[in-house]
Formats: structure tokens, sequence, C-alpha cells
């Protein structure tokens, strides 16, 4: 619907749904340029920028480990379809487990640039974070910096003491201070969850997370300054962060290679314990998937 790309290839381990879907999308992009098309795991592995959302979903009473091992094997299963790869190829994961994917990803590829991979994260629940701020204070979007919410998907870490609302930190705005127990069930995924029970899937806000980082990411490659909570070149994703030596989800500034620099956060102490703690489960979860397969 965006225009935002030439061909748009879709590949599916069910050849039924991406007929489906693809008759489906055809519909929805009538009047664009683009071709949409099914296309091979192959072909997947020459494109430019490549979108994943396949997972597998935890079965009832599954132990997690299963579950993980499941994931993983998923992952090597469509890595190795893909392969070769493109040099210069930019992968965007969107499911779940995420910080798991990416980190799978990066040691299957190990000539693919960490700057070139990267996990949608906590990129939704930064933007709760920065609408409940402007709701809050009646501001706009453009009025709030450095509000962050990084770690995992399932268990968003606030990074309150760095964030402001018109310059100033909102540790000093009494309304936000008093609020702030309310913020963690505001920046999770309960939303998500909610729309599951009711309707089964929850596409929507995902894939327009994808949109926006991607178009992101083509006005960073276009050198455009735009401003924005979407349009910003700063972006919360699921990447290697390098001072951790960890997969979660960060603060990145983009440009047209992909990742330009990781942003450097002044956290609590409080903060630093969480981060080291996601730090440490994410690993847990890396070497627990790989003990069954
Ligand atoms: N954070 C959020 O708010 C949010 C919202 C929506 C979805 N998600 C995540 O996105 C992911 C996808 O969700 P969905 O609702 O689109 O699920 P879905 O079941 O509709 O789609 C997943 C697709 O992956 C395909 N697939 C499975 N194994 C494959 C393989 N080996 N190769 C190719 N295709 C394969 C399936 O056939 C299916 O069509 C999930 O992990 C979900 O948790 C997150």
């Amino acid at each position: 619907m965006e225009d935002l790309a030439k061909e748009i290839l879709l590949v599916d381990m069910s050849s039924n749904i991406v007929q489906g879907q693809v008759l489906d999308l055809a519909e929805a992009s009538e009047g664009t340029n683009i071709v949409l098309r099914a296309g091979t795991f192959k072909e997947a592995g020459q494109s430019s920028l490549v979108i994943i959302t396949a997972d597998v979903e935890p079965y009832e009473d599954e132990e997690r480990n299963e579950w993980l091992t499941r994931s993983r094997r998923l992952f090597l299963g469509i890595m190795s379809s893909m392969s070769p790869i493109h040099d210069d190829i930019l992968i965007v994961v969107a499911s779940e487990p995420t910080d798991l994917y990416v980190h799978v990803l990066a040691e299957y590829f190990p000539r693919l640039s960490p700057k070139r991979v990267f996990g949608i994260g906590t990129a939704m629940a930064t933007f709760r974070f920065q609408t409940w701020l402007t709701q809050l204070t009646d501001t706009k979007i453009n009025d709030i910096t450095d509000a962050y919410c990084i770690g995992t998907q399932s268990d968003p870490i606030v990074v309150w003491s760095y964030a402001k609302v018109q310059n100033t930190s909102i540790a000093f705005i009494p309304l936000l201070v008093s609020q702030r127990s309310a913020l963690d069930t505001v920046v999770s995924n309960h939303r998500y969850h909610l729309i599951r029970k009711r309707k089964g899937k929850a596409w929507y806000g995902v894939a327009a997370t994808v949109v926006r980082l991607i178009k992101g990411f083509l006005n960073a490659q276009q050198d455009k300054v735009m401003t924005g909570a979407f349009n910003q070149r700063t972006w919360v994703l699921s990447v290697y962060v390098p001072h951790l030596d960890a997969y979660m989800s960060w603060p990145v500034k983009l440009n047209r290679h992909g990742i330009e620099e990781i942003i450097e956060l002044p956290l609590s102490s409080e903060e630093l314990e969480k981060v080291n703690k996601v730090k440490e489960s994410n690993q847990y979860d890396f070497h627990t998937s790989a003990q069954l397969l």
C-alpha cells in the first residue's frame, strides 16, 4: 500500500497460505506499481530486505526449553533454505522469541554484519511509552525525547531516568511520577494478548510497525531528516549490543547500511540490574535451545 518496494515475494511453508496471502495482498496493493508474488527461499536469500514472520507457537503444557528448541530448529531450517545470502541483505525479525532468533541468525551467517540483522523487539513498547507520555502531559510526540523501553519484548524495561518531555526529565514531573506504577502494564504486551484472546491473531500493530521501520530506513537511505516518533532514525530494536556482549532491544540509529550506531544510555542502578537479568536470561535461552537439537 505504501509503494515502498518494486517487488515483494511471499514465502511460506504452506503453499495454500502463500497463494491466499498473495491474492489478498494483491487486492490491497491495487493502484501501486508493486509486483507481488509467491517466491522461493533461495530468492528470499537474494533480496535486499527480508522480513521474517514465521514462528512456532508453544503447545499447551510444553516445556519452555522444548519450545525454544523447536523455535531454533525452525530458524535453522529457514536459514539453510535461504543460503547463500546476498552480501548486502538486511534481515528484520518480526516473530518471537525475537532476541533468540536474531542471535541464531547472526551465528548462522557469520559474514553478515550484526548491523544488518535486527528484530522488532521492544519498538512497540517504546511507542506505547511515548504515547503514554504525550497523553498524560498533553504534549505532542515531537516534545518527547530519549524515551525508550529496552530489554526484551515479554518484559520491557522502561528507561525512566533518561526520558524527557519538553527537555524536562520525567523524573521531575510530579504527575508522571505519581502514575509511574501503571507504566509497566501500559508498555507490556498485554494488549497483544487481549487482541489474540478476542480474535485469535494480532496482525495490524506489528505489521504497521514493520512498515514504519522500513520507511525510517528508507528515509535514512535518502538522508532525509524527518520528525515524529515513526519517522525518526532512532529506533529501539533487538540487536547485538557490543558493550554488553548480548542480544536484546536497545536504541539504535539507522543509516543506509542498517544500524549506524548503538546509542549510549545512562542507566540507573535498578535499570542496569534489569538489563543484566535480561542478558542472563537470553543467554540461558540461547544455550538451552541448542541442547535438545
Ligand atoms: N509483538 C507483537 O505485538 C506481535 C504481534 C503480532 C505477531 N507477533 C509475532 O509474529 C509472529 C507471526 O505471527 P502471525 O500472527 O503472523 O502468525 P501466523 O501463524 O499467521 O503466521 C506464521 C506463518 O509462518 C508460516 N511458517 C511456519 N513455519 C515456516 C517455515 N519453516 N517457513 C516458512 N513459513 C513458515 C506459517 O505457515 C504461517 O503462515 C509470531 O511469532 C507472533 O508472536 C508479535
